[in-house]
């Protein structure tokens, strides 16, 4: 094998795994496979109950570290007539695998995510979406996920891969506009989704 060659066959992408990755285990306190992991946030777009225009992704646990999710494409989601827009794909796989760290009890932000778009999505069908961590190395969180029309088993239309990365509550404290952060450091609500964090502001 030549230099060149070497090189090659040791490349790892940006949303791989390095070698020294390990397999991370879900928390003891992980909702069981079937349940409902409920929203992180009301106002999230992804998965929050209190904006009208979001996604309403349900997010339940799997087995393991994974999870599944679904949401219906509505014609507020629209890019080319009829069809999803790709950006909202990416968002919803965005949901998902940061609910993959959810299943960790680690507060991780998306540090880089890969999407593939293998079939076009139209409006009216449901996307069906599973999501799972590949490896963990330090704070680095690699996770890998599909999206399915119309049932778990469906056809196959979106591929992502991500790179969470691990951060401290002052992630959302510092850089997070002041007046929505004081709303959630006040809301009881939220301070349960705080708990399940193990972050205490
Ligand atoms: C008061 C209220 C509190 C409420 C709290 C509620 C808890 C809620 C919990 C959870 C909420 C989940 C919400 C889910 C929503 C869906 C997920 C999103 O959309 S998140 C938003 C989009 N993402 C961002 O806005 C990140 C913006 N980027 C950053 O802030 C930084 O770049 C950050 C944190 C990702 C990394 O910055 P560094 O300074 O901490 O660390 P460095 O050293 O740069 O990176 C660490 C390692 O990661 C690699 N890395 C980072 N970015 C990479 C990239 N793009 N590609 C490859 N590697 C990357 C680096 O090379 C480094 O690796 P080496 O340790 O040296 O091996």
């Amino acid at each position: 094998m030549n230099a060149a060659q070497d090189a090659a066959a040791s490349y790892r992408g940006p949303t791989d795994p390095p070698a020294d990755a390990v397999l991370p285990e879900r928390h003891p306190d992980a909702p069981q496979p079937g349940k409902g992991l409920g929203t992180h946030y009301a106002q999230c777009f992804g998965c929050g109950e209190e904006r009208p225009e979001g996604l309403h992704l349900h997010v339940r646990a799997g087995e393991g570290v994974s999870v599944t999710a679904e949401f219906e494409v509505a014609p507020g989601h629209q890019g080319a007539p009829g069809l999803i827009h790709g950006g909202l794909l990416a968002t919803a796989f965005d949901e998902v695998m940061g609910a993959v760290s959810w299943m960790l009890h680690v507060p991780a932000v998306t540090g880089r995510l890969e999407t593939d778009y293998v079939k076009p999505v139209p409006v009216g069908r449901t996307v069906h979406f599973s999501a799972w961590c590949v490896g963990r190395a330090g704070r680095k969180l690699y996770h890998r996920a599909e999206a399915r029309l119309d049932g778990p088993q469906g056809l196959l239309v979106a591929r992502a891969a991500a790179l969470f990365v691990a951060v401290k509550l002052e992630h959302f404290t510092s850089n997070g506009r002041a007046e929505e952060v004081q709303a959630v450091l006040e809301d009881p609500q939220t301070y349960r989704s705080l708990k399940a964090f193990e972050l205490n502001p």
